[in-house]
């Protein structure tokens, strides 16, 4: 294995395995030049087989998705053996182990982080994209305590655009909405709604709706196609309304995102509509990180320019995202 670690050594040292998921392992990892910490997603291709076409998909889909509420990719790294995604580093976790350990999150933080949910999914809808796997699993926590989307392995990007329906029954069926469960048409945007439902339910109450109890597969299907789930006694009844409007059985009858901008509940407390643009174009570059690159590279800045905009998401692409990255958190960009 060591032969196939060779190029990936050259740019980063790798630490310890700090998670796995389905036939990846996740490593911690230091990018040299910059001395930025990054998570290492290692796939076997053999044991990935015929999923190998969608991993594409999902790593074609993080190319085009640059946003300060999804978890960045910065380098893909293909071997014999292995593909490579180097990848922003969350020092929190999951958010499904934040909410668990803190039994259930209050109304302000539940809101602090649903925004921020909300800002990433309006993004993925603009750029034609619908995740279809929301669930606070797929959802990662930085040490800045915002929130990053990850796993756009089942994300779809339909040729007539977002609002034409879907057939392909995936995702997790209890956060699946009623319509994908029934093997029915659906629009992607609709069933993005009912599962940010889902995870809104499950930060503000620590559990999931459908499954309580007796989760089998049966009884939960029953409760989401009734849209039956309790409601505690000590819910806000603003908070009770805006979860009624997303965990409409009827995605017609539902709540869109562009509503969910500047609703009422996400609005307690701000002055302003939940922001959805990036802030992170991948059309208009950073000078100063050109200008630290050109100088580094010994290359003109309108060679370090066209480089960059190639967007080949090798070594120079992560340098130059990661720069950008210690920049928007005020460390000095310097290239060791
Ligand atoms: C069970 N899960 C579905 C996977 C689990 C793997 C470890 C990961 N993690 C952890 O569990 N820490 C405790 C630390 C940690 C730190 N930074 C990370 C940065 C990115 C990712 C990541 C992982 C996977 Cl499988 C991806 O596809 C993408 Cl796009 C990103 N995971 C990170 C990560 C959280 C998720």
């Amino acid at each position: 294995a060591s032969a196939d670690y060779q190029e990936v050594l050259q740019y980063y040292d790798l630490y310890e395995t700090i998670g796995s998921g389905g036939f990846a392992k996740v490593k911690l990892a230091r990018h040299l030049l910059t001395g930025e910490k990054v998570a290492i997603k290692i796939m076997d291709k053999l044991a990935l087989g015929d999923s190998l076409s969608s991993i594409k998909l999902e790593i074609d889909a993080m190319k085009n998705l640059s946003h300060q509420h999804i978890c960045r990719l910065y380098h893909v790294i293909e071997t014999s053996k292995n593909i490579f995604l180097v990848l922003e580093y969350c020092s929190g976790g999951e958010l499904y182990n934040y909410i668990t350990s803190k039994c259930r999150l209050s109304e302000e933080r539940s809101r602090a982080f649903f925004r921020q949910i909300v800002s990433a999914i309006a993004y993925v809808h603009s750029q034609g994209y619908a995740h279809r796997d929301i669930k606070p699993e797929n959802v990662l926590v930085d040490e800045e305590h915002n929130l990053k989307l990850t796993d756009f392995g089942l994300c779809a990007k339909p040729k007539g655009g977002l609002d034409k329906p879907l057939h392909t029954r995936c995702g997790s069926p209890a956060y699946a909405a009623p319509e994908v469960i029934q093997g029915k048409a659906y629009i992607g945007s609709e069933v993005d709604v009912w599962s940010m439902g889902v995870l809104l339910y499950t930060l503000l109450c620590g559990v999931h709706p459908f499954d309580a109890g007796d989760n089998t597969t049966m009884s939960v299907y029953r409760r989401v196609l009734n849209g039956e789930y309790n409601i505690p006694e000590w819910l806000s009844p603003s908070s009770m309304l805006l979860l009624n409007q997303m965990l409409q059985v009827d995605p017609k009858k539902r709540i869109t995102v562009k509503h969910l901008l500047h609703h009422p509940w996400l609005m307690e407390g701000y002055s302003r509509a939940v922001k959805w643009q990036t802030d992170y174009p991948l059309v208009q570059l950073d000078e100063e990180c050109i200008a630290e690159l050109s100088v580094f590279y010994k290359q003109s800045k309108e060679t370090i320019l066209d480089l960059i905009s190639e967007w080949k998401y090798d070594e120079m692409s992560a340098t130059y995202l990661l720069l950008q990255s210690k920049k928007a958190r005020g460390k000095p960009i310097r290239l060791r």
